[in-house]
């Protein structure tokens, strides 16, 4: 019998298929499955036919119903792999089919496919072109050298052409794939060392000979980054019933290499810039850990609970709704870890204060005492000195280091500040109160005392634990060998943490990695978003060093975010209900739509003027789950860690980004001040790359300082 496998083109077409084409879909494939080569070339329903003028000879076609052909590369090695690649309409199948070519890559050994007819038509007209052009994008590599990274003939050719960036753009989805990601990555500025390490070496088997002979079935098995191959009836019937999620079966190499290492020496740190997938190497990664060890308890943590809710569901789709895999895995917040440890071993529930009523103890202090600094200084120190440092006494605080403080403090000044921290915390002591990083610090303190609840702990979102938080995970589980799995994105710190894994005993040395495409957001908007924090240097996760956002790039490409000042709110609302009703006119779903804005106030009222045109529409803080109909409304820190197909960011005027309440004067603090300016930046830049296809920023009177120019 012969194998199917299917490639990624073929899922995006698939997915937007009307249901019955789909059954039409399946019945077919069924086919492959009970008959033989022979009797699938006889079968009348199937009409396996080859295609005229292939540019392939391995191309045919299939019959799925009168309107839509299923396109299928057919081995002719002896080999018994049939891919399937496209599901089109019936006029347009044979000329797709006609004008590809899939071929072996010599470095990487993956198949990949390439329009050769529009790269044969194009080239002769450029390389005119490129004779006359100053200079030419690719010119300091030599043929060699490009060619051990798997440029072939043909696509070299074309190459030589390329003047600039935008026009390798223009060529990408005629390239065939392997080969478009290295040239990409040299045109970003990676040596081709890095690209041979990060895209070649990681997709080429170690058994490669020095030729590809491969049949068509072994590069159809060396490229699991874009072709599933199916096993068996079942497994075929559950892939093509269940909707499909590209991020469970095709992870990119460098997701694949972090996900599924066997194992680490220790702690394990995955950055990289918003949407590059480090939420789902985090689930492959906590797949990997259930799996290979039956009695394995893994906790996996995320900062909201609308976050973990979400990460609950994609883990159920992740392991097929195996309930025994599920039930050793713990999906929670840190926060709420941490309440649970001290319920459980202090034998009574703490009850945390919220945001708002501990800004509000803090008022009652500065009232109270009469002292020269305000609330806002106050509980930055307690939360990035004394919380941050764990210190406890008066002569701890005395004599310690006040680290990411611009501010000096001579003793006699910390002992006053000191009885400020006291007071504040007999408040809540005799209110039976505590606060959220409070209960963190109760539960490290009872964990150090016990045994670890996990034997591996998987954290999400990492960029904004505080360290009282961070002692609780390190407290979850003993160290050693994949003890923690940690992702995070320090550009999109959005909480005033200030972090050193190191002195936490979290050490990644050694084991750091990077996650650099973007599966979510076009390139125009990436690059805009990437704008708002181009002017200001950023901290790595570790607290070790800085961080960069160069080198990340995007697979798709859009229109470029739209930005718009208007001369009144009233007008930038109205301008909001024409855009939305735009998108929805699109035929985007209204869940697919997120609007934000800094603050509640300005959303209430886009949430009227949305209602009052009759468009649906929900707030994200009332969890609305993924059935329910509506456009997502919600501030930028509640925009943490979503997506939409189309989002508007409201109210980015001068007085709001950054708003100055929030921002410590540079009188008082300076360092502050500027950690301060840094969050208000960042949180533009969430808001803004949660958009995958369109984006949409606005401000009433004067622009933001944060919003950069167009060019
Ligand atoms: N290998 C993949 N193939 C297809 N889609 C992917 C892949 N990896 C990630 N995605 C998709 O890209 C989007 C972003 O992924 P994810 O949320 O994991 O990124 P992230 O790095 O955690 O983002 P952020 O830090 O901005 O919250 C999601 O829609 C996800 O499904």
């Amino acid at each position: 019998m012969p194998q199917l496998a299917f490639a990624n083109s073929f899922w995006e077409s698939y997915d937007v298929l009307e249901k019955p084409v789909k059954a039409g879909v399946r019945k077919a494939m069924k086919k492959f499955q009970l008959l033989t080569v022979p009797e699938l070339q006889a079968d009348k329903g199937l009409h396996l036919e080859s295609v005229q003028n292939a540019q392939d000879t391995r191309m045919r076609t299939i019959r799925i119903n009168d309107f839509w052909r299923g396109v299928v590369l057919a081995p002719n090695d002896g080999s018994d792999v049939f891919l399937l690649v496209n599901v089109v309409r019936h006029d347009d199948a044979y000329s797709w089919a006609a004008k590809r070519l899939y071929t072996t890559n010599s470095a990487t050994r993956a198949l990949e496919v390439r329009n050769v007819v529009a790269i044969e038509q194009l080239t002769p007209a450029l390389e005119k072109a490129a004779a006359a052009a100053d200079s030419l994008l690719f010119a300091k590599y030599s043929d060699t050298v490009l060619r051990e990274l798997g440029i072939d003939d043909q696509v070299l050719r074309a190459v030589r052409t390329i003047v600039d960036k935008v026009q390798l753009q223009a060529f990408e989805t005629l390239l065939p794939e392997d080969q478009c990601e290295v040239l990409q990555y040299l045109a970003e500025g990676f040596s081709p060392e890095d690209v041979y390490r990060d895209v070649v070496g990681v997709r080429r088997p170690v058994d490669a000979g020095p030729d590809p002979d491969e049949s068509l079935a072994v590069a159809i098995a060396n490229t699991s980054s874009r072709i599933t191959l199916v096993t068996g009836p079942e497994e075929l019937a559950d892939i093509l019933e269940k909707p499909f999620a590209a991020w469970r079966v095709f992870l990119h190499p460098s997701q694949r290499r972090v996900a599924y290492r066997t194992s680490y020496g220790g702690p394990v740190q995955i950055t990289g810039g918003p949407g590059t997938g480090k939420t789902v190497a985090a689930l492959h990664r906590v797949k990997h850990l259930l799996t290979r060890s039956p009695d394995t308890r893994v906790l996996l943590t995320t900062y909201t609970n609308a976050l973990a809710a979400s990460l609950r569901e994609n883990l159920s789709l992740l392991l097929d709704g195996d309930e025994v895999l599920l039930s050793r895995v713990d999906v929670t917040t840190v926060n709420a870890y941490a309440h649970g440890v001290v319920t459980r071993l202090d034998g009574k529930s703490p009850s945390p204060v919220n945001d708002r009523e501990e800004r509000q103890l803090w008022q009652r202090v500065v009232k109270q005492l009469g002292l020269p600094w305000s609330e806002q200084f106050l509980a930055q120190e307690y939360r990035n000195v004394v919380l941050t440092q764990d210190l406890r006494t008066p002569d701890a605080y005395r004599t310690a280091l006040r680290r990411g403080r611009g501010s000096t403090l001579a003793s006699a000044r910390r002992d006053e500040l000191w009885s400020s921290i006291e007071l504040f915390e007999s408040i809540l002591r005799n209110q039976k109160a505590t606060t959220h990083l409070k209960v963190c610090a109760r539960a490290a303190d009872l964990l150090a005392g016990s045994a670890p609840t996990h034997d591996r702990v998987v954290v999400d979102e990492a960029q904004d634990l505080h360290p009282a938080q961070w002692r609780v995970l390190r407290g979850a589980v003993a160290p050693g060998s994949d003890d923690l799995f940690i992702t995070g994105d320090p550009h999109q710190r959005i909480y005033d943490s200030k972090v050193s894994l190191k002195s936490l005993g979290i050490s990644v040395a050694g084991r750091t990695y990077r996650l650099r495409i973007n599966y979510r957001s076009t390139e125009e908007i990436l690059a805009w978003s990437t704008g708002i924090l181009s002017p200001v240097p950023v901290d790595d996760l570790g607290g070790e060093g800085g961080d960069s956002l160069a080198g990340y790039r995007s697979l798709l490409h859009g229109r470029r975010p739209h930005t718009s000042g208007y001369g009144s709110e009233q007008a930038e609302l109205a301008a909001l209900v024409e855009r939305v009703e735009g998108w929805l006119a699109q035929g985007i779903r209204p869940s697919e739509i997120g609007v934000c804005a800094r603050f509640n106030v300005l959303l209430d009222k886009a949430y009227d003027k949305l209602a009052a045109a009759k468009v649906p529409v929900v707030r994200v803080r009332d969890n609305p789950g993924p059935a329910v109909n509506g456009v997502r409304l919600a501030t930028m820190h509640a925009m943490k860690g979503l997506e939409f197909r189309c989002v508007a960011v409201l109210g980015v005027t001068a007085g709001t980004m950054p708003f100055a309440r929030e921002v410590t004067p540079v009188s008082v603090d300076a360092l502050q001040h500027d950690s301060d300016l840094l969050r208000e930046r960042c949180l533009l830049f969430v808001a803004c790359t949660r958009a995958r296809e369109a984006l949409a920023v606005s401000w009433n009177g004067a622009v933001s300082s944060f919003v950069p120019q167009l060019k």
